[in-house]
């Protein structure tokens, strides 16, 4: 569904008027995400998570320079991705929960939401669906505890039936319960037929929820593996790259070692 062909992202910097220097965010990335599966992208903060995400949905800022190929559906996306996919065809479950209205109830941004994007359903089912009552339509974002705002915020991108979610980071600041209750709808995305995106640096959360994962580090895929293959406490010896192997052995349970 999606495909990412050597990838690169520099951002130009201004030094005084005359002098201008580039620096690197992402280079030479490749990648694809396929209909029912769950994609996740493991690194790092700092590692170009979020970059990776908004170069896709074509949000960067115009002092960022791209290479590279996105293709989704089989059509070119990196020179701008045209209004119609964004937020219909593929959508972002942005980092910050910020991004709901402050001033307007939960209700009332649903709607906005399904008339901008033209999808059909109602608000109430909707948010059923995400396991909030009707009660939660007359509240304001302020009224929401994170885990209620992290699933409004996802009914209302999933409103729109994408078929591509790119989420970031979404399960940031949830206890273990509303975490793994906003993993199970995204897995749900996946298994009705969509592709899911999820950005995290909690792999250990996202690995029952996951088909793949992708590693980054310092703007580059440092590993591209199984989600199955992070199984176990020994070596981790089934996963390909050694930074993810270093990686699984750093996890709580498994020897805290590094370097190992
Ligand atoms: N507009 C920009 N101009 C220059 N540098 C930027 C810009 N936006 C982000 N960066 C830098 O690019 C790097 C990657 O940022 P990004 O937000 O993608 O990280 P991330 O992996 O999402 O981290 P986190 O887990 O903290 O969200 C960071 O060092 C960040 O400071
Ligand atoms: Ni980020």
């Amino acid at each position: 569904m999606l495909s990412i062909r050597h990838l690169s992202l520099r951002f130009r910097r201004y030094q005084g008027l005359l002098r201008q220097s580039q620096v690197t965010r992402l280079s030479d990335l490749s990648l694809d995400v396929a209909a029912g599966e769950v994609l996740a992208v493991a690194g790092a903060s700092g590692a170009g998570k979020s970059l990776l995400a908004h170069a896709i949905l074509g949000l960067l800022p115009p002092n960022a320079i791209t290479e590279g190929a996105i293709t989704f559906q089989g059509r070119r996306i990196d020179q701008g991705c045209p209004p119609g996919l964004r937020g219909r065809r593929i959508a972002l479950v942005p980092q910050q929960i910020s991004h709901l209205d402050p001033l307007a109830r939960v209700g009332d941004q649903l709607t906005w939401a399904l008339r901008r994007t033209k999808a059909k359903g109602a608000p109430v089912e909707i948010l059923a669906r995400f396991g909030l009552g009707p009660e939660v339509l007359r509240l304001y974002p302020r009224h929401l505890s994170g885990g209620m705002a992290r699933r409004v915020l996802l009914a209302m991108v999933s409103a729109a039936a994408p078929d591509l979610l790119i989420a970031d980071e979404p399960t940031a600041g949830l206890d273990p319960e509303n975490r793994d209750m906003v993993l199970a709808l995204l897995r749900g995305h996946a298994t009705r037929g969509g592709a899911v995106l999820l950005i995290t640096h909690d792999l250990a959360a996202a690995l029952p929820f996951s088909d793949r994962v992708a590693l980054l580090r310092d703007g580059e895929l440092c590993g591209m593996e199984d989600a199955r293959d992070f199984t176990g406490t020994g070596t981790g010896a089934a996963l390909c790259s050694p930074f993810a192997r270093a990686l699984w052995r750093a996890l709580p349970g498994n020897g805290f070692d590094a370097n190992a």
